[in-house]
């Protein structure tokens, strides 16, 4: 029974784990499409199962640059066979002479391997006299050659509903040979801070103020989670001017953040409001940083409350609101990697709440993974989040940990990174 308990962890805190699949529950994923060219689609997702039209590849070809040969005209008694050399095949123009018992022909990487020839050896296991071509013999029939169809066959799925295009699938598209694509439409996002002591960056700070920060490292997360993204700007701590906010986002977003005044403050008007003009769907959970995060409805739009504090609105983005993300753009859920790294420093903490320490991940040359800590973890040390690579993962249970004791760790994916 742990001596000391996390002043900030109430019983009625809803653990991360249990709040993300009732976030999921909330939301449908859009179901309007749109036809792209293919050099337009990077980074949307595709809205169908894509079958191949062709075979991969779609002829025998070359591995090598060499020789391609009949492997039965070998001498088998042998291990080197001379042939006699007809012709030569390149990518893009094949052989098309005659070919007779014995002979070879030189062939480059990707040239169509003429019917009646199987095998290829490469070019620096042979030797070349005039027009006779001695070649150490390959271990099997058909060595170094691609065959039609050995990676897709006409009428395979080789993407699915659902797969995000990156670099890799582009190129998978192009091989294809298809030019245009059919993907979800983009998520529209709008975003706000509230709070009235924010200013606009490239303006002077009077006593009291500072810069909003929050807006920048949310359009940073935004940007990488390839949304559609209108910003508000700052609203100032005014239920009205929240309330004006909320509706002009809601009209025009199918996802409605904000960040700051949803802790239990005198000026913190979000969760109010949104209870006035839309719906609670939980609020406060048992993370730290992130404790007041909120999530509702604002009419057809699904809102989430970021905290205020930078640390807490970025791990809560990174935590819920991505995947959120993910499944209303009709992506599978990505899964998110965790590994077990030796700790290298002691952390103190009490039992309460989840808690997603900023850390850096390491591999020595002992082949270990090793973490640290980044230092203070106050949830407004936004350089905490800028030093890190990864997050520590501790569950609510947990009190202090030692430096050696084993602990899991979360490194950052794209969107972090
Ligand atoms: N009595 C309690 N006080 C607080 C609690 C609590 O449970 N009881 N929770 C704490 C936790 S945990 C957090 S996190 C914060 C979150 O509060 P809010 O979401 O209401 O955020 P604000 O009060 O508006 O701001 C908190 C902090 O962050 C700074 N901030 C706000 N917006 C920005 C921005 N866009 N860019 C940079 N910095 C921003 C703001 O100035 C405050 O310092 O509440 C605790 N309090
Ligand atoms: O722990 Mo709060 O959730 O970020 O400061």
């Amino acid at each position: 029974m742990p001596s000391v308990i996390d002043p900030c962890a109430l019983p009625e805190l809803i653990h991360p784990d249990d709040a993300l699949p009732m976030l999921l529950k909330q939301v449908n994923t859009i179901s309007e499409t749109t036809t792209l060219d293919l050099a337009d689609a990077l980074d949307f997702v595709l809205a169908g199962d894509i079958q191949s039209s062709i075979n991969l590849p779609p002829f025998d070809n070359s591995a090598m640059d060499g020789y391609a040969f009949r492997f039965s005209d070998l001498d088998h008694s042998l291990s080197i066979t001379s042939l006699t050399l007809v012709g030569t095949a390149l990518a893009g123009h094949p052989f098309s002479g005659e070919l007779h018992d014995g002979c070879c022909i030189r062939i480059m990487t990707g040239a169509p391997v003429p019917n009646g020839l199987d095998t290829v050896q490469m070019q620096e296991l042979t030797q070349a006299k005039d027009n006779r071509i001695s070649i150490t013999h390959p271990k099997k029939q058909g060595a170094n050659i691609r065959t039609l169809g050995e990676e897709v066959n006409v009428g395979q799925t080789v993407l699915s509903k659902g797969t995000r295009i990156r670099a890799a699938e582009l190129g998978v598209l192009a091989t294809l040979g298809m030019d245009k694509v059919s993907v979800i439409r983009k998520l529209k996002v709008a975003f706000f801070s509230t709070g009235d002591e924010l200013k606009p960056v490239g303006t002077e700070l009077k006593k009291g103020q500072i810069y909003d920060s929050n807006r920048y490292s949310i359009k940073g997360l935004l940007s990488k989670a390839q949304v559609e993204w209108l910003d508000l700007g700052i609203i100032e701590d005014c239920p009205q001017a929240i309330e004006q906010a909320f509706n002009q986002a809601a009209q025009q977003a199918d996802l409605v953040l904000t960040s700051g005044g949803v802790s239990v403050g005198d000026a913190d008007h979000v969760k109010q409001v949104l209870d006035k003009v839309g719906e609670i769907t939980f609020w406060r959970l048992a993370m730290k940083p992130g404790k007041p995060f909120a999530m509702g409805k604002l009419n057809n739009a699904i809102f989430c409350g970021l905290p205020g504090n930078p640390v807490a609105s970025m791990v809560t983005f990174y935590q819920l609101v991505m995947p959120l993300i993910e499944k209303m753009q009709g992506q599978g859920q990505n899964p998110r990697l965790k590994v077990q790294a030796i700790l290298t420093n002691d952390i103190r903490r009490k039992p309460g709440r989840v808690e997603y320490q900023r850390g850096v991940l390491t591999y020595d040359n002992q082949g270990q993974l090793s973490v640290a800590t980044t230092g203070a973890q106050g949830s407004g040390m936004l350089t905490s989040m800028s030093t890190a690579n990864c997050f520590i993962h501790i569950p609510r249970e947990q009190g202090q940990l030692l430096s050696g004791e084993t602990v899991i760790v979360e490194p950052f994916n794209f969107v972090l990174s």
